[in-house]
């Protein structure tokens, strides 16, 4: 049974087998492009691109910066599958069409999966153009009962209550942080919480006080949703945040934050994500 507020895994299973049909690969790493970092669909060799639009039941990234693009091909040898354009909650998408293409990734048998994203720096060490390694998040979406996991459970892909506090793979975050180093970019590596909000609006200065007395370094409008999804089918993920901005803490002061500025700092830095990228697949082994 499915109903329209969950999964329906016949269109997950149909959207699988159409992309199985039009692949020539068989990809074991999943990764999802955040907000002006697109470029690292552009890194993939042998290039297949499907939009999503083709997909069944894929819905549309209505996000300037988000390019609505599969991407097969390989990336430092290995076969990857990689989202140029993710899905939001507040583009007015249901929990579960967010963590859709996690399903179907699934299906055609990523075990890894690499989630990027644009952030506000709450904590106040951190600098624009940062990177943070996700080490684990506070989704209030998700605690105020937006879940991809609501409705009746599937467990061909995992179980009714899943955990999750391993849902940031320790293994793959030390490898990231291995190839941050190997990189030398040590010094603009960051490791912390990151706050899953709703927006579209972005914070108040007080939400944004209580997000730092709660523990959140970061805050952004995505990634756990995909998260929740990846970990309760048993995917490993790493999820790296772009600090594109410093939160605004503070009362009267004429600084501001807009997407324009987001994405411009994620031009700016794409490059440095890529190598990042690049760098974490040569160094991780698949069974
Ligand atoms: O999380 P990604 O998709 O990288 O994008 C971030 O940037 C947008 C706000 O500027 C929001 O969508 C926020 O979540
Ligand atoms: N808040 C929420 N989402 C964001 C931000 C922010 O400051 N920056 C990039 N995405």
């Amino acid at each position: 049974m499915s109903t329209s507020n969950s999964y329906d895994t016949d269109k997950v299973v149909q959207s699988a087998n159409f992309l199985k049909s039009r692949m020539n690969i068989k990809p074991k790493l999943g990764i999802i492009c955040g907000s002006g970092l697109s470029g690292i669909g552009e890194i993939v060799c042998n290039k297949t691109i499907i939009a999503y639009k083709e997909i069944p039941s894929f819905v549309e990234s209505t996000v300037p910066g988000h390019k609505g693009q599969l991407v097969f091909g390989q990336i430092s040898e290995k076969d990857v599958i990689c989202m140029q354009g993710r899905f939001h909650p507040y583009e007015g998408y249901e929990a579960w069409v967010v963590g859709f293409p996690i399903r179907v990734m699934k299906l055609l048998g990523i075990e890894i999966l690499i989630i990027t994203n644009a952030a506000g720096g709450i904590n106040d060490s951190f600098n624009v153009g940062d990177f943070m390694l996700i080490k684990d998040h506070i989704s209030f979406p998700g605690l105020g009962g937006y879940t991809p996991l609501k409705g009746p459970n599937d467990a061909m892909f995992g179980p009714r209550f899943p955990p999750m506090n391993e849902a940031y793979d320790s293994r793959l975050s030390n490898l990231w942080l291995q190839a941050a180093k190997d990189l030398k970019f040590d010094s603009f590596m960051r490791r912390g919480v990151y706050c899953n909000v709703s927006g579209p609006s972005y914070e108040t200065i007080a939400e944004l006080r209580m997000l730092s007395k709660l523990g959140g370094d970061a805050v952004g409008m995505s990634t756990a949703q995909e998260v929740v999804t990846a970990c309760h089918a048993g995917m490993r993920i790493v999820a790296c945040s772009l600090i594109t901005n410093k939160c605004i803490m503070e009362y009267d002061t004429k600084e501001t934050v807009s997407h324009d500025e987001v994405l411009e700092v994620g031009k700016k830095r794409a490059k440095d994500m890529e190598e990042l990228v690049v760098k974490f697949l040569e160094l991780v082994q698949l069974d």
